[in-house]
């Protein structure tokens, strides 16, 4: 059980970071001759709270038009118990350290805007969905996958505009299940902090169905067919997953021939890690707890938090929080990433360099990765810098159709995932994982897959509270044509 934080602060650790000498020494302007060759220097952060994020610029904030309120649902959290474990934090962490030397391979997948009313029908489409997805790539891959859902606390959710326009009517754009709901009326548009608990303890039923579900028999290899029967033997990749599940099926009897049992627990339970985008700071505070062992504090609303491509700024609040947690996290990167700003975001979050703390989550688009992923990767190798880097190839290639849908395409978003691997390919460095939207529903979201979802199509089931997703066929398609993409990477020694 891990303590409620308190407000003292405390000194993270220093980095050491190349500075010209200019940099540390006040030296009058005109006595300045040749510039100094420059000098390691340590840099002691400043000292961090849960708190002191409030000392920044919080961007992407509901303005709560019941301030009393507010400070109620912060306190009542407060004392709520945590919805993760600092141990699990500490051993995902270790996953995506091994994902950092390309020992294992990450993959982060949900729903955008995750809803307070989904059912578990659906919560366990999306979890088969991943189970199957990773059962294909760890069979392409032969390396570890690591499970990590978009689930259990994705309820924040950041828009290009404060407002929606409908018919001539504006009001508030909707900004997630935390902060106010999605109905278009003035009513449901206004920010209200009693959504903060209503997500608490929605994430806490959801945590428990996936811990269920993961470690309750269901994520049980030997179960590889189920996850597949209800539609997979109507489409070619369909077909494709059946039979991949066979082989896996055949392998195990065959263990089990052998007398060693596919009974392990290894094999007959998984996990499935929670994250969401730190978003909400008020929430995210005041589920920050202390680990006794460790002192360390951690944000117990989930396991991996990231920080997005709109609150990023070095100097805002989203990555003053950020740095005083030790969750692992991550940092979203669009084209606009300098690889100074990349290195800094580096230095502030993960001083100690540590394998696995830092996730980079490139989402460029597949028109600009071939030409901004490379200057990111040659800054961080130049500087020796641990990340695990991982694409988010759907939030670059977002666009409307005619009738006004917000969707993607298949092939879109496959050509920025191609690209992110042929940049690493190029580059010598590790591409350690894929980030998606996606659910286990037939949803007509996305435009293409083989099922070919056409952009007439959207309309019949757009069940999305704000991006579109893959479908579960769209989702294991590109699980196929990742798995290929890593088998010929294998083939080829290329991460020796
Ligand atoms: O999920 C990401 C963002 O919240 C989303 O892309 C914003 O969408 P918008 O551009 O419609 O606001
Ligand atoms: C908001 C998101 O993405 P980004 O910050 O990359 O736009 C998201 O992943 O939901
Ligand atoms: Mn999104």
């Amino acid at each position: 059980m891990i303590s409620p934080a308190f407000s003292t602060p405390v000194a993270l650790p220093s980095s050491t970071r190349k500075l010209p000498s200019s940099a540390c020494r006040r030296v009058p302007s005109a006595v300045l001759q040749e510039p100094a060759p420059p000098v390691a220097v340590p840099i002691t952060p400043p000292l961090w709270t849960p708190s002191s994020w409030r000392t920044k610029r919080a961007l992407q904030q509901p303005v709560y038009p019941d301030l009393e309120a507010l400070q109620r649902v912060e306190r009542q959290l407060h004392n709520q118990p945590s919805l993760v474990a600092s141990g699990e934090m500490q051993a995902l962490e270790q996953q995506l350290a091994a994902a950092c030397t390309g020992d294992a391979f990450v993959l982060q997948g949900g729903d955008c805007a995750e809803s307070f009313d989904e059912s578990a029908h659906g919560l366990k489409s999306t979890l088969a969905a991943l189970f199957k997805m990773a059962v294909v790539l760890m069979w392409g891959g032969k390396k570890h996958v690591v499970k990590i859902g978009r689930l259990a606390g994705q309820y924040g959710k950041p828009r290009s505009n404060d407002f929606e326009t409908r018919d001539g009517v504006s009001l508030p754009s909707y900004r997630g299940e935390n902060i106010n709901a999605a109905a278009f009326t003035e009513e449901a548009r206004i920010p209200d902090p009693n959504r903060m608990m209503r997500a608490y303890h929605t994430s806490a039923a959801t945590s428990n169905l996936v811990r269920a579900f993961a470690g309750g028999g269901y994520g049980d290899l030997t179960r590889v067919k189920e996850w597949g029967m209800d539609w997979s033997l109507t489409t070619s990749r369909g077909r494709q997953y059946m039979a991949t599940a066979e082989r896996i099926s055949e392998a195990l009897s065959f263990i089990d021939t052998c007398g060693l049992s596919s009974k392990q627990p290894i094999m007959t339970s998984t996990e499935v890690y929670t994250s969401h985008e730190a978003i909400l700071l008020p929430y995210e505070q005041a589920l920050v707890r202390q680990d006794p062992f460790t002192d360390n504090f951690y944000a117990c609303s989930g396991h991996f938090l990231w920080i997005g491509e709109r609150t990023r700024g070095i100097d805002d609040a989203h990555v003053e929080f950020a740095r005083g947690i030790s969750n692992p996290i991550g940092v979203k990167a669009g084209p606009t990433m300098k690889p100074e700003e990349l290195l800094r975001l580096c230095d502030v979050l993960n001083p100690n360099n540590t394998p696995g703390r830092l996730t980079v989550i490139i989402r460029m688009g597949a028109d600009n990765i071939l030409q901004n992923l490379p200057p990111l990767i040659r800054a961080v190798q130049r500087e020796g810098r641990n990340v695990v880097w991982v694409t988010d190839s759907m939030h670059g290639n977002t666009f409307k159709t005619e009738s006004g849908y917000k969707t993607r395409s298949w092939n879109r978003i496959m050509a920025e995932v191609k690209g992110f691997f042929t940049v690493h390919a190029a580059e010598g460095s590790i591409p350690g994982g894929l980030h998606f939207e996606m659910t286990g529903k037939e949803v007509t979201e996305c435009v293409g897959g083989t099922l070919q979802v056409k952009s007439e199509h959207l309309p019949q089931r757009y069940e999305s509270l704000c991006d579109p997703r893959l479908n579960q066929s769209q989702s294991l398609e590109m699980a196929f044509e990742v798995a290929e993409i890593l088998r010929s990477m294998r083939d080829a020694d290329y991460n020796v």
